[in-house]
């Protein structure tokens, strides 16, 4: 990463604002109390100063995103270092509490501006794919630089009182020349930044006039709440900080509920941050391609599972164990979730959505500090008595950090929800073929329509359904594109005919091939510019019949056949894939004339013919034979001499397979599915599909009217 000249020097100049931010930090909190004599008013003066450094976030975070999108970034940070520099350099030539009070103010003001710009210009830096890593190096310098900022401190104090006995410079200067150290820190970074010539103003598309300044707010706000994914990644990064602040409110109170002393709490406190810089660094790497959006909220699942465990669990030495677990998920998550940031919000808005979340955070933080030790003082500390010697704690610490736990669950599953794009496909194993550095599939671009197949055997209703979703959601003014799974195309009709025709004798691979290119046209050339204009696309039948029916005619396997499917596809999985599950014995081929609703004469819904004569689908089917040809060889064709019956058996099997193999992709992914029985009336069954359609609709863009 740091071969990357432009790279390089921001990541110099981060590290020089991040060292001079912990020793303002380390030197403004020891020069406060050293202005103050007594023991309460320097205590009183320490909390006013960490008071007057977060109050900036709460008041002005949301102006100063919006500055750093209207700003040239550039110059935003080069002189928002400048003015840092000069605050800083004259908080020990001032030297008293109200200036030093003031200028906190002005620097945690100004620094409000110029992180949004660093974080909205970094993209412009590095390419794409390799933005996890440059975020990987730059937080672990962020958060690196604590422990040196802390070491120079030291080093300056044992300097000061060294020398401070011969050379009167020296005498109590340990904070001033703290303070000189961080200011120049500052000057450093502008220097650096000034010769960085690749960023500049947030690029805007051209839609018109620029917002005013109070418009620009509330769009970014509005973006926020709008915007799935980054709704879903900022619940769950206040979610993990909240679970974190829980941490580091109650870390000492539940070490001692625990018997441990200081020392254990410094190893509890040291464990979250291992685990913190260990899941930052390694975490991206280790699990390569992995979906990110799955990712961020598969990690912040874990951190909640893991703080459940650790506030019931009674083992001081298990608990700091499981707290690096908690500190890693936090890290990957951390990463993933500042990259995502990065590379999904658009130039023009990255400014104010970065400047928003680092408010939120900080409100969080905020309440959660101030919030879990009142909560614990109210709850108290009880056991309750199971049996015997077993007595279970329910004191005011395990019953918060158990809540803050259960909280960043909560949080974690709902980002997943909200920013999963590859619903449909399974995540253990997924994570597991990660895990094993496997490539997973394609993640596709996100768009806002939605995807609708309607599967079934023949007869099952399915040309019925999609006509009566069509006419219901056009009806709300919605582009609705109707299509078919197979020979959609005009390549895809030839490459159809070609599939049906008996006389081809393909070899099952040859047919499976031919299929895919089908569905490759069809997904390419149909489906995705569709999706992507944000229409909602119903297609009578996709893979799943593909993949059914030729492996019922066992010619292929299972699994490669999806592999090959996966491919074909590039991944587009249906948002919704609804069954319409017809007993084999009445899924008969309409070319017969044997239609289920023959066979159940006219009346809706009575399909269900439990004692339907598997002697009729014996007859039916032995007289498709020849009628046309369908891929995946339908037995019977070319049968020889065997009698009808025997046809007939093997028919009616061949369709159990089939119905089993739609059962059975159906059951693997619960979710995506809606199994209908499709005997029931065809009006029931529409309002069961529009039901949930209505659902997916209202998640994925806007509601319908109707
Ligand atoms: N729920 C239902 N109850 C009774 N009859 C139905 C029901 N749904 C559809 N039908 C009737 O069943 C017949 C087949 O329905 P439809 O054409 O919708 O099925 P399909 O699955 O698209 O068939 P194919 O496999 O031939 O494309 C039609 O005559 C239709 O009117
Ligand atoms: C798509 C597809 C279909 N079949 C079978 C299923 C039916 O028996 C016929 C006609 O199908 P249609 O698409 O509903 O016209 O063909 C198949 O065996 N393999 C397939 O991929």
């Amino acid at each position: 990463m740091l071969r990357i000249p432009e790279f390089r020097r921001m990541w110099i100049q981060l590290s020089l604002s991040s060292l001079g931010d912990w020793m303002g930090l380390l030197a403004t909190t020891a020069l406060v109390a050293q202005l103050q004599n007594s023991f309460s008013g320097q205590a009183y003066a320490i909390g006013s100063l960490l008071i007057v450094r977060l109050m900036p976030a709460l008041i002005l975070g949301p102006l100063a995103g919006a500055l750093a999108d209207r700003l040239d970034r550039r110059m935003t940070m080069v002189v928002t270092d400048v003015i840092r520099f000069g605050l800083f350099v004259s908080i020990p030539l001032i030297g008293t509490l109200e200036w030093l009070l003031i200028a906190s103010f002005l620097v945690e003001a100004v620094t409000l501006v110029w992180a949004p710009a660093k974080d909205a210009s970094v993209p412009h830096l590095v390419p794409r794919e390799r933005l996890a890593a440059a975020n990987t190096l730059s937080l672990i310098m962020t958060y690196g630089t604590a422990p040196l900022a802390a070491a120079i401190f030291t080093l300056l104090a044992t300097i000061s009182r060294t020398l401070g006995s011969s050379v009167s410079f020296f005498r109590d200067s340990s904070v001033d020349l703290a303070l000189y150290f961080n200011a120049a820190t500052f000057l450093g970074s502008a220097i650096v930044i000034w010769g960085l010539k690749n960023i500049g103003r947030a690029a805007r598309p051209d839609t018109g006039p620029e917002p005013g300044f109070l418009a620009s707010i509330t769009e970014g706000w509005r973006f926020v709440g709008q915007d799935r994914l980054v709704r879903g990644l900022v619940v769950g990064i206040l979610g993990g900080f909240a679970g974190a602040g829980c941490v580091i409110a109650l870390g000492r109170l539940y070490v001692g509920i625990l018997g441990g002393g200081d020392s254990a709490y410094g190893i509890l406190f040291g464990a979250v941050f291992v685990g913190l810089a260990g899941g930052m660094a390694a975490g991206p790497k280790l699990l390569g391609d992995y979906s990110r959006t799955r990712l961020f909220g598969v990690c912040v699942t874990g951190a909640g599972i893991t703080l459940v465990i650790v506030a019931i669990i009674p083992n001081l030495v298990i608990a700091c164990i499981l707290v690096v677990a908690v500190g890693a998920f936090a890290g990957v998550a951390w990463v993933t979730g500042y990259t995502l940031l990065q590379a999904e919000v658009s130039d023009e808005l990255r400014g104010r959505t970065f400047a928003l979340v680092q408010s939120l955070v900080r409100v969080d933080l905020l309440l959660v500090l101030a919030v879990a030790p009142a909560l614990v003082g109210l709850i108290g500390s009880h056991g309750i008595h199971l049996w015997g010697d077993i007595t279970v704690r329910a004191d005011g610490v395990t019953v918060v950090l158990l809540g803050g736990g259960l909280l960043a669950v909560a949080v974690g599953l709902f980002a997943y929800r909200q920013m999963d794009e590859r619903v449909g496909v399974a995540v253990w194993p997924e994570l597991w073929s990660a895990l094993r550095g496997r490539k997973p599939a394609p993640t596709r671009p996100r768009h806002s329509g939605l995807f609708v197949a309607v599967e079934g055997a023949e007869g099952a209703g399915r040309s019925t359904q999609v006509e009566l979703l069509r006419s219901w959601l056009a009806a709300s003014g919605r582009e609705v594109v109707v299509t078919s799974g197979s020979g959609a195309t005009a390549t895809g009709a030839r490459l159809r005919e070609l599939l049906f025709d008996p006389s081809a004798h393909l070899h099952p691979r040859t047919e499976a091939l031919l299929a895919a290119a089908d569905r490759a046209e069809h997904v390419s050339r149909v489906i995705e510019p569709a999706l992507a204009r944000g229409a909602i696309v119903i297609t009578d039948r996709y893979v799943d019949s593909w993949v059914a029916f030729q492996c019922a005619s066992r010619s292929v396997d299972a699994a490669e056949l999806a592999v090959l499917a996966q491919w074909a596809t590039q991944a587009l999985i249906p948002d919704l894939t609804v069954l319409l599950d017809l007993p084999a014995e009445l899924a008969l081929p309409p070319e017969t004339g044997v239609t289920p609703q023959f066979l159940a004469g006219e009346h809706d819904g009575a399909r269900a013919h439990a004692d339907a004569d598997p002697a009729t689908a014996t007859a039916t089917d032995a007289a498709i034979n020849g009628i046309g040809g369908k891929p995946g060889v339908e037995p019977g064709r070319g049968s020889g001499d065997r009698s009808g019956e025997e046809i007939g058996a093997e028919v009616l099997a061949y369709r159990r397979r089939v119905r089993d193999g739609f059962r059975r992709l159906a059951q693997e992914e619960p979710a995506r599915y809606l199994t209908v029985d499709a005997t029931r009336p065809r009006d029931e069954i529409h309002a069961e599909v529009r039901a949930i359609v209505a659902g997916r609709v209202k998640r994925r863009a806007a509601p319908l009217g109707a």
